[in-house]
């Protein structure tokens, strides 16, 4: 049995309450609930956390590496443009993650466009809403299964 963590940025609490064009009108709580559903199903743990604040983000991912989690599924949000930070943490721990967005950032503006974190990530997921989150947990389970059978 694996545990896969699911970190969210910032604003990402706020989610299905306003702006459902863009980012959907499902809430943070509907996604997480249905990740956790969908890795007990597989037999595996799943953790989720949402912060706006840089800091507690960098810890989480510490505290994950003392904690033995196997892989990581994040969308750093508005920290997606702007934190190296979140990127040397995620580098510093040195566990596997996947980079999911709701929106298609590369339909959006030009400053979204850019990702301190998708060429260190095994993959990114973006446009899809979130069924993005579902796929990177199925990709993650796979990974982690995979790894397993080495
Ligand atoms: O598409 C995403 O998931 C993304 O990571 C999410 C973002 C984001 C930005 C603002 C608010 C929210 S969440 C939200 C949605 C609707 C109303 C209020 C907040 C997400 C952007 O910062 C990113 O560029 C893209």
């Amino acid at each position: 049995m694996a545990t896969i963590l699911v970190l969210h940025g910032p604003n990402l609490n706020l989610l299905g309450k306003r702006e459902p064009t863009i980012y959907g009108s499902t809430t943070l709580d509907d996604i997480n609930q249905t990740l956790t559903t969908q890795a007990l199903e597989h037999g595996h743990h799943l953790q989720a956390m949402q912060s706006n604040a840089e800091y507690e983000l960098i810890d989480r991912i510490h505290d994950a590496a003392n904690e033995g989690i196997h892989f990581i599924i994040i969308n750093p949000a508005a920290f997606t443009h702007t934190s190296v930070a979140i990127r040397d943490a995620l580098l510093g721990v040195n566990i596997p993650f996947i980079e999911v967005h709701l929106s298609n950032i590369h339909q959006r503006e030009t400053f979204r466009h850019q990702s301190y974190f998708s060429d260190v990530a095994q993959g990114v997921i973006c446009g899809l809403g979130a069924q993005g989150y579902e796929l990177a947990l199925l990709a993650a389970i796979r990974h982690i299964e995979n790894l397993a059978l080495d």
